[in-house]
């Protein structure tokens, strides 16, 4: 029978979107329609689960699912023996302490004696031991920002990304205690023919991420500035050039990374480039 990996994703929710976007990049195709549980690709050796992102690190650590994709802070929070294979980059957040906006806050002690609630008890519970202040922890899965107006605790420990949530919620942000992304996680246990699948999986999503975070850049430069220019934009090997139809100028073609942009392109125009393109890349194999 032929091998065949698990992937669990969030069904519905904030990873799920850019979860199956990247999966789908990596060039592998699926039927994803509402209401299905479990799907499995047409062109790939790979399994679908769509369940509730607290459930995922479970999962894969008993072997139900041989990767997930999940936040840092469920994983975190649910303790569970997996492998971190990467970093995703999306669904960002923090998880912060917050009370409400009319009360003076001076520091961590504010929370002494204080009840918080918060559906991550493990976190927020490890942070305030290792500040060593005693708070009453109140759990509670969800809407954990309403809790402060209703009298159901003092404070709140959750999820902040925007902030808007805490400000329509009349609460502020006090404390950053975590921050998360998204990761891909592994079964330590995964036998060696999987093992073989994950890594083209993983190979395919390098490429796809690395596509990302670079640009492709086409400019024209007078000769006499190419040293220079070279110099600024190295790309994977060595630019490509190009005599330009005039003469003296050439087509200079490269690739530079997405942070260091704008910085690039000042130096670039102040060495003479000019006609200057940026073309996003799809995948990028070195
Ligand atoms: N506002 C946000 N911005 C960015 N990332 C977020 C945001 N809220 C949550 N996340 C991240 O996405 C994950 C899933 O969030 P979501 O709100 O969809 O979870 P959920 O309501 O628990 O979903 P489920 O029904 O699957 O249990 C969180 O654990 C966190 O890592
Ligand atoms: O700082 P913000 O940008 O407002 O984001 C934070 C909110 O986003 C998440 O909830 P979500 O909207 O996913 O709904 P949920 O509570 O149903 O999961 C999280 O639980 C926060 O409530
Ligand atoms: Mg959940």
């Amino acid at each position: 029978m032929e091998t065949i990996i698990r992937i669990a994703v969030q069904k519905s929710g904030r990873l799920s979107d850019d979860s199956l976007s990247l999966i789908k990049e990596c060039g592998i195709k699926f039927y994803n329609g509402t209401g299905k549980l479990k799907s499995t690709s047409t062109n790939f050796p790979i399994e679908f689960l769509f369940l509730r992102d607290d459930d995922i690190p479970g999962y894969v650590a008993d072997g139900v699912a041989d990767l997930g994709i999940v936040g840092e802070n469920e994983l975190v929070e649910k303790n569970k023996e997996v492998t971190v294979l990467k970093k995703l980059g999306f669904s960002k957040c923090r998880l912060s302490l917050a009370i409400p906006k009319s009360e003076d806050y001076m520091g961590i002690d504010y929370f002494k004696g204080k009840s918080i609630a918060t559906s991550y008890p493990k976190i927020l519970g490890d942070y305030l031991t290792a500040k060593n202040i005693q708070a009453e922890i109140h759990e509670i899965s969800g809407s954990v920002e309403i809790a402060p107006s209703i009298g159901l605790a003092e404070g709140i420990c959750d999820i902040v990304s925007s902030g808007s949530t805490l400000m329509m919620n009349g609460l502020k942000e006090v404390e950053e205690i975590f921050r998360s992304e998204a990761v891909l996680i592994a079964d330590p246990k995964i036998s060696a023919e999987k093992q073989d699948i994950v890594n083209k999986l993983l190979f395919r999503m390098n490429a796809v991420q690395k596509g990302k975070s670079n640009k492709y850049v086409l400019l024209n430069a007078p000769n006499s500035s190419l040293d220079r220019i070279v110099s600024l934009i190295p790309g994977m090997r060595s630019p490509t050039i190009l005599p330009l139809a005039q003469e003296g100028w050439s087509s200079v073609h490269s690739v530079i990374a997405e942070d260091q942009f704008w910085e690039n392109i000042e130096e670039l125009r102040a060495a003479g480039a000019e006609g200057i393109l940026v073309v996003p890349i799809e995948k990028m194999v070195l």
